[in-house]
């Protein structure tokens, strides 16, 4: 398995000085004009005088020039994980083969938030590094990204993402919407009930309907993203622009496969299916677009206003954009793309045509241990992951979720060594630098279970097992909702209330009397899926497990 550990980097200069584009003003240097409150702003302009200037040990430029950067790639949910690995490999990749079709174009989802943090800095953005040494003394250091050449949001801008959708020149696109961002039924079927994929479908369908000589460039505000990709296929197919590759960078099993089957599950079924268009659509999906899965590996925890002191601190000038990662990063592709691609595989990224035995380690292993520090740590008040980690009940409990549970479940893939997989997790997630939270974590845990622990479950009790440390996990999350929902979760000593898309159902169902809590957990049927609803030996444990742990006050 090829993983890739970023090294803390030489001092380089990747950019020229830029007469054009920033809308920061001064290029005066905060970190030598202590008169100065606030640094000036990161653009190309300030980046290249302060390049000039020499940069400090630890800090580099982006690897390309990004002033020579065409659009190749269009990436759907502009948060902090896409920024801190899709875009790094992307960069890596133009500057490893001088290719330089592959610049991204960011789309924001739900706010304007980062289009507004990132436009005023040209796309250019810091990844700062944190880490630990050998002897566990922390390491910081900081690389500006310069991939993303354009940011939208579609409350705006929906016009202009569906044109870059539909750009000949646009070949790949990928997404880090989350897990509710899919608007996936439990039975692998897109939500059309869902408000807002009802609008883009309603869209959808108008913009199909129309003749070709319509101009579409008043149409409505995409809401969701996969009313966004379908909307965006449509226009492609339409402007003929040629194949695309479709690749969901979020943590979902199967997420490729997944995300290819939502697509063609609604342009196959009311209200888009026997309308003109739709199946000549459906039938162009199905021969110009691919969807690969892959598996995607780097702790981005949300960037706090210390770490962009932190960075500024470093850089000398102000960040809006910065993320914070760990050293480690890996990605796993599957080899199954409609056209050109950048070359990942020069930036440490592995492509292969089975990507299923590695999410599957991935998400069983750390992620479900990630969620069961989660909701275990900040149950008994732990701010941070490495804090839950160094909680030796808690080592405990996830090293016999992973040896008990886990690990039976796994083939190994590429020859690797799980049990040292595991303890290469259990050491990442011991890095104190990155702050990770056990409340960012913990949200959304209706959506994540599902992924990270139930197939786990579900695959114990076939093979005869009872899985005791699965059970006792859920029983944490089932102690979290209760306690958000009841105003009594304290963690570093805020409030913290339920923070899941399903929290008003979880509430109704999860608060109230012990008695039956087990059943009701398991008759959750938009979480637990019918066989295992049904299983008294996971209802026997999961009754243990509560017992075990009774709920915070
Ligand atoms: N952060 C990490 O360590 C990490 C690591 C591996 C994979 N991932 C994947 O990336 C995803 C995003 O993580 P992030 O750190 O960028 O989070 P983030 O909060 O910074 O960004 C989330 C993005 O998803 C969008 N989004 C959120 N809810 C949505 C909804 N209901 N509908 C549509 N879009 C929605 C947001 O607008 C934003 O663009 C994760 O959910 C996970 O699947 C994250
Ligand atoms: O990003 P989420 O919200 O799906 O999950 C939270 C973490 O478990 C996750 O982001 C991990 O840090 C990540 O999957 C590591 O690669």
């Amino acid at each position: 398995m090829s993983t890739t550990t970023e090294p803390a980097a030489p001092p380089t200069d990747g950019t020229t000085r830029s007469t054009t584009g920033s809308t920061a003003g001064s290029t005066a240097d905060a970190s030598t004009d202590p008169s100065l409150a606030t640094p000036p702003r990161l653009s190309l302009r300030t980046w290249a005088d302060r390049a000039a200037a020499g940069l400090p040990a630890g800090v580099r430029g982006p690897a390309v020039d990004p002033r020579g950067l065409r659009t190749g790639v269009v990436h759907l949910g502009l948060g902090a994980f896409t920024r801190a690995h899709q875009a790094v490999c992307t960069e890596d990749a133009a500057a490893a083969t001088g290719d330089d079709r592959w610049g991204v174009h960011g789309v924001t989802q739900r706010s304007a938030r980062v289009a507004e943090q990132l436009a005023p800095q040209d796309g250019l953005y810091g990844v700062l590094m944190l880490g630990q040494d050998g002897a566990g003394a922390e390491t910081a250091s900081l690389r500006v990204v310069g991939s993303l050449r354009e940011v939208s949001f579609p409350g705006r801008d929906t016009a202009r993402v569906l044109a870059a959708l539909a750009a000949p020149t646009t070949h790949v696109v990928t997404l880090t919407v989350t897990e509710k961002g899919y608007r996936r039924r439990p039975d692998g079927t897109p939500d059309v009930t869902d408000p807002d994929l009802a609008a883009d479908l309603a869209a959808l369908v108008d913009e199909l309907d129309a003749p070709a000589s319509r101009p579409l460039d008043d149409a409505p505000a995409a809401r969701s993203p996969l009313g966004m990709l379908l909307r965006g296929l449509a226009r492609s197919r339409r402007a003929d622009a040629g194949p695309l590759t479709v690749v969901s960078c979020d943590n979902l099993s199967d997420n490729g496969h997944v995300l290819g089957g939502l697509v063609h599950a609604a342009l196959t079924s009311p209200p888009v299916a026997g309308r003109a268009g739709a199946d000549a659509l459906a039938a162009w999906v199905a021969t110009h677009v691919r969807f690969p899965s892959t598996m995607v590996d780097r702790i981005v925890p949300a960037t706090t206003p210390a770490h962009r002191n932190r960075a500024a601190a470093l850089l000398g000038l102000r960040d809006e954009g910065l993320v914070v990662a760990e050293p480690f990063l890996q990605w796993v592709v599957e080899d199954d793309f409609a056209g050109p691609r950048p070359a990942w595989e020069q930036a440490g990224a592995t492509l292969t045509h089975d990507v299923a035995p590695y999410e599957r380690a991935k998400l069983r292993v750390l992620n479900a241990s990630h969620s069961a520090l989660a909701y275990a740590g900040a149950l008994r008040g732990h701010a941070t992951i490495a804090e839950a980690v160094a909680d030796p009940d808690l080592h405990a409990l996830v090293r016999a979720l992973v040896d008990e549970d886990v690990l039976p479940t796994l083939v190994a893939p590429d020859g690797m060594d799980l049990p040292a997989y595991r303890d290469e997790v259990l050491a990442r997630f011991a890095n104190p630098a990155t702050g990770h939270t056990t409340v960012q974590v913990g949200m959304d845990g209706s959506q994540k279970l599902p992924q990270r622990l139930l197939g786990t479950v579900a695959d114990r009790l076939a093979a005869g097992a009872v899985p005791a440390a699965s059970a006792a996990v859920l029983a944490a999350w089932v102690r979290w909702v209760r306690a958000t929902s009841a105003g009594t979760a304290v963690v570093a000593g805020r409030a913290v209330p339920l923070d899941d898309p399903l929290a008003p159902v979880l509430a109704e169902a999860l608060t109230g009397p012990e008695e039956g809590l087990a059943d009701r957990v398991l008759g959750l049927r938009q979480v637990v899926p019918p066989a295992l609803a049904g299983d008294d030996r996971l209802r026997d444990a999961l009754r243990a497990a509560l017992a075990a742990l009774p709920d915070r006050r």
